[in-house]
Order: C-alpha cells, then structure tokens, then sequence
C-alpha cells in the first residue's frame, strides 16, 4: 500500500515519524532517527538556553505506557541549529520542536529556524512538566497572543503540538483561534499533562518533579489523542495537517488515526521502548492491514470513520 503522505506541503515517503521527546536530544540519536524507516527526523523540544532538566527519578516505564516529568532537558536551541545540516543530509525532512518560555524566547527561535534548512517548525504549547509554568494551550488568551506573534516569521510552515483537550467547548474555542492565523499544522496529542502514579509498596509517587505529577503516555492516551485528531480534523477542514500522536504501536493502532483525519503519526513511547525498528515494523503492518481491506493508499481511508 502506498504510504507516502505530505504535512503544510511537505512530502513524507511514509505515515510515520517518530514524536518529539524521546531518544531525539543528541546528535547520536537523531542520527539512529534518520537512518531508521521513520520518514522525517523531530528534534526534541528546544529552549532558549541548554537544560538538565528535572531531577531524577523522573520516567518510569508503566504496564501500558509510561509517566514521565523530564523537565525540557535539551542542548538549547543554537546547538539544533548548528545540527540541520548534518540531519538534512540524511534525506528526510527535518521538523524542529521549539518550546520557549516566553513568546519572545519563540519568536526568537523561530526566526533563527526559519532561516535554516529545516522542514517544518512544531512550536510546543503544552509541555506539562515545568513546575510553575501553566501550558500555552490551556490558555486560549496566551495561545492567541502567540500565534499572533509566530506564524509570519518566514515562508517555513508552523505547526503548535497541543495538549489533550477533553471538552467540545475547548475544541471549539481552540479551533477558532487557529483559523485566524496562518498555523499549517496541528500535532495532537501531548501526553496527558499532571497524573499520578502511586507505588503502594513504598507509598510514594514513581517519578520525584513536581510531587510526582507527571505527563502520561502510550496507551492510556491513544482514546484521547484519536478523539483530538478526530475533533479538529472535523472542524479544521482538509486542508489543515494534522500529525497524530498518542499510543501508537501496532499498524491497525496507526490506521485508526487514519480513519480520526491524521495526515500522518508519531510515535514516542513505543519508540522509547523498542528503539527504531518500530518505524519498519509499524509501517509494514499498516501497509498489511489497509491491503486486507482492499485500500491501496492513504486517502481511501483518510477521516473516513463511519458512523454507527
Ligand atoms: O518534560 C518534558 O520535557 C516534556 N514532557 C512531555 O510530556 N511533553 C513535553 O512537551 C515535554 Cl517538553
């Protein structure tokens, strides 16, 4: 089946990526990203300055997923720039995440990537993990205020990675603000922001950040990331790119987000927890599925759930 799709017009020789966060801080490791099936390169969430980030334990590996509080650990934003070169000579686009602090700490990073070599710029407005700083996108005022500052900064398409919602209101109040800025693409879901996992054996939290308040991931979350995609594909249009994150794992987890409107997907625990022959397996067994029905690409299936 052919899997090749496009995101804000950039061509993707297949469905799948892998998901800002994991395994995707280094230079060793966007290296294994660029060499592995995944059809584009994402660089973990850049800042302004370098970070270590929160104080460890801060990930633990669940039965379904995992909970993590990493606390944007990356090298600073400089560093990835320096690093396009080197990962655009792999041959596949290269989507920078760019998570500031402040509008003008954004606007200042996207400038500096608009004028580099890279694809597609995701701009983070929901990481949940910095103790203090509420999430962009559970604040329609503050989203507003930055789109408005961010997305006529150059011709490279901006997309914003946003944060689970769980209410229609907030889809409807959120796909709004979109539309009156020139936001090419959309990145449903973060992980689910400020959840609780309790040992009853030590009585105590897993991860140490914030109390033990962390981002869930995996498959907890994919009902959650489907219903997004889902929701704003239906009040978006076609013509928005909608990139499909949460709980992917198998070839039949990536066609459900197919038939919820995802342009394409992205994978991060999965990834986390198998390493890069994820990308192989899940594409072949996405490809195997869609041939057992008979489709023979993306757009036979493409936001075509059926109602009940
Ligand atoms: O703690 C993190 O680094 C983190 N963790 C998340 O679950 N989502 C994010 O966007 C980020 Cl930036």
């Amino acid at each position: 089946v052919n899997l090749q799709t496009s995101v804000a017009g950039v061509a993707l020789s297949s469905y799948l990526m892998n998901a800002s966060g994991p395994k995707c801080t280094t230079a060793e490791e966007l290296n294994i990203i660029g060499h592995s099936q995944a059809a584009a390169i994402v660089t973990k969430s850049c800042t302004f300055e370098a970070r270590q980030g929160n104080p460890e334990p801060r990930y633990r590996d669940l039965p379904l997923g995992s909970i993590q509080s990493m606390g944007l650990p990356n090298l600073g934003y400089q560093a990835y720039l320096d690093m396009v070169p080197s990962l655009k000579a792999m041959g596949k686009p290269v989507v920078i995440s760019i998570s500031g602090f402040s509008i003008a700490e954004n606007r200042t990073m996207v400038t500096a990537f608009q004028q580099s070599d890279a694809d597609l710029l995701e701009v983070n407005f929901s990481c949940p993990n910095i103790p203090g700083k509420p999430q962009i996108a559970y604040d329609f005022e503050q989203t507003e205020a930055a789109l408005s500052q961010l997305c006529q900064l150059g011709d490279k398409p901006i997309g914003i990675k946003l944060a689970p919602y769980f209410d229609m209101s907030h889809f409807e109040s959120m796909a709004a603000i979109i539309k009156r800025y020139p936001v090419k693409f959309i990145t449903c879901v973060n992980s689910i922001g400020n959840t609780l996992v309790i040992d009853p054996e030590t009585e105590s939290p897993v991860i140490k950040p914030k109390g033990g308040y962390g981002g869930l991931c995996g498959d907890y979350i994919k009902p959650i990331g489907l219903a997004n995609v889902r929701a704003f594909r239906q009040l978006l249009g076609d013509d928005m790119g909608i990139i499909g994150v949460g709980g992917i794992k198998t070839g039949s987890d990536a066609f459900e987000y197919l038939l919820a409107g995802a342009d394409a997907v992205q994978i991060a625990t999965c990834f986390e927890k198998e390493g890069p022959s994820c990308f192989q397996r899940i594409e072949q067994e996405l490809s195997d599925f869609m041939a057992k029905k008979g489709y023979q690409q993306l757009s036979d299936a493409k936001g075509k759930l059926k109602a009940l």
